[in-house]
């Protein structure tokens, strides 16, 4: 019988709440700016990858969705290659451990949500991948250590070694051995953070966030204003705001530097432009809900933010969830995604009477969303016993 040795993880979601955008060495995956985000909850939001290896396998392989992707890019390659050189440490330390840095993998990975859509597929994706090998290479380094290398598969994955609120510090080094994430605060400091994922189109993007961010890089003014002055003062800011859980101060800078970041896409020649006619009209609304909520005395309750896509994600506290949810469901009640919420909560959402908020503002057309995901903070990359490899070493596909 062939000898199959595997690991299997699941890694979440994070999204930004000040943005990376911007790589000042492409080759290691450096940013220019240092960055912050959330980790989504893996309940809703989620990759699954089991990594498996043995003398067997002839090639190095990668099932993605039930699909063979090609492990041919140069960033996965050194990945591997990181990772491989880890091995070959621990192994020299132990010389009766099996050579894993003489074989080859086979790795089988599952988004339980839409690839390449604006969803941060990525960064739950190459944290996974990363994580997954680690786990079966039984490498001894901290998380921290193991994001440089998710980093170099994609940067925004280096913030997805971690639940809670997670710092991507930017680093001098040129190296890179300095750029790496670390946790500002875990979920439990936090717990109340809830996110609701409006998702506008689910189609692959045009301008990809790799070649997007070079293209402002090399032409926008706008940009050395916001990585020089803007960014380093706003992630002292915000980690304090965290620390705080000041939710008015949060909201505020987070709502700030998305528009900074499509602001300096827009600067780029040729422009980029992520958001649509629909992401402008939830910022709207956002904007009317936050109004009423400072007429109130109770300063900014929702924040929404915008990565490479038209999609939107709208953070707010638990003990406006009635209140902010009630509205979004007088827009977007017919749409899949409520079944997330449990029949209390929903009861309580759909019974909220009066005036909608911004009734006379949109026409029914402002909104072309084609479903909802509700969901929260969460933890970092998880253990599971759940395998995508079956006993005999060949790929089970759960989805497809
Ligand atoms: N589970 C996975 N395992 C390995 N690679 C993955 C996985 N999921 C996604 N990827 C890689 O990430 C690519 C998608 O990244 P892309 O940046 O285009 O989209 P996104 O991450 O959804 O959007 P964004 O990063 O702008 O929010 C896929 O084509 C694939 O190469
Ligand atoms: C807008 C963003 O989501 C950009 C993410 O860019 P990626 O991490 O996808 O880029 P690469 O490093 O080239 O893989 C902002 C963010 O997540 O901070």
């Amino acid at each position: 019988m062939s000898e199959v040795y595997s690991a299997s993880v699941t890694a979440p979601v994070n999204i930004a709440t000040l943005k990376y955008w911007g790589k000042r060495d492409t080759k290691l995956n450096l940013p220019t700016n240092s960055s912050i985000s959330v980790t989504l909850d893996q309940a809703h939001l989620r990759t699954l990858t089991t990594v498996s290896t043995g003398p067997q396998y002839l090639a190095s392989k990668l099932y993605l969705n039930g699909h063979e992707e090609t492990l041919n890019k140069p960033r996965l390659v050194a990945v591997l290659m990181t990772l491989k050189e880890l091995r070959k440490e621990v192994e020299a330390k132990d010389p009766t451990l099996p050579k894993f840095s003489d074989w080859n993998l086979l790795i089988v990975s599952e988004n339980n949500f839409p690839t390449a859509a604006g969803l941060a597929s990525s960064a739950a994706g190459l944290a996974a991948f990363v994580t997954a090998i680690a786990k079966l290479y039984q490498l001894p380094q901290s998380f921290s250590e193991i994001s440089k290398i998710a980093r170099q598969g994609s940067g925004s994955a280096c913030r997805s070694l971690f639940g809670g609120f997670v710092a991507w510090e930017m680093g001098e080094l040129a190296d890179g051995s300095d750029s790496k994430a670390v946790e500002v605060a875990p979920k439990s400091h936090w717990p109340d953070i809830k996110a609701a994922i409006l998702v506008v189109s689910a189609d692959k993007k045009d301008t990809s966030s790799t070649s997007g961010m070079q293209i402002t890089v090399n032409t926008s003014d706008l940009f050395q204003y916001r990585i020089k002055e803007v960014v380093p003062k706003r992630f002292v800011d915000m980690k304090d705001a965290i620390l705080k859980k000041d939710f008015n101060a949060f909201a505020d800078m987070t709502i700030k530097d998305s528009n900074s970041f499509h602001a300096v896409c827009l600067d780029s020649t040729p422009p980029i432009f992520y958001m649509n006619d629909t992401s402008k009209s939830i910022i709207k609304l956002v904007n009317l809900i936050n109004d009423q909520s400072i007429a109130n005395g109770e300063g900014l309750i929702a924040a929404y933010t915008y990565d490479a896509g038209p999609n939107a994600v709208i953070y707010y506290e638990a003990k406006n969830e009635v209140k902010i949810l009630s509205t979004l469901y007088k827009y977007f009640g017919e749409l899949p995604g409520w079944e997330a919420l449990d029949d209390a909560l929903l009861a309580g959402v759909k019974s909220v009477e009066g005036p909608i908020i911004g009734e006379d503002a949109f026409a029914a057309s402002d909104f072309d969303v084609s479903r909802l995901i509700l969901t929260g903070i969460g933890e970092g990359p998880q253990d599971t016993d759940v395998s995508l490899i079956d006993e005999k070493g060949e790929p089970k596909f759960l989805t497809a």
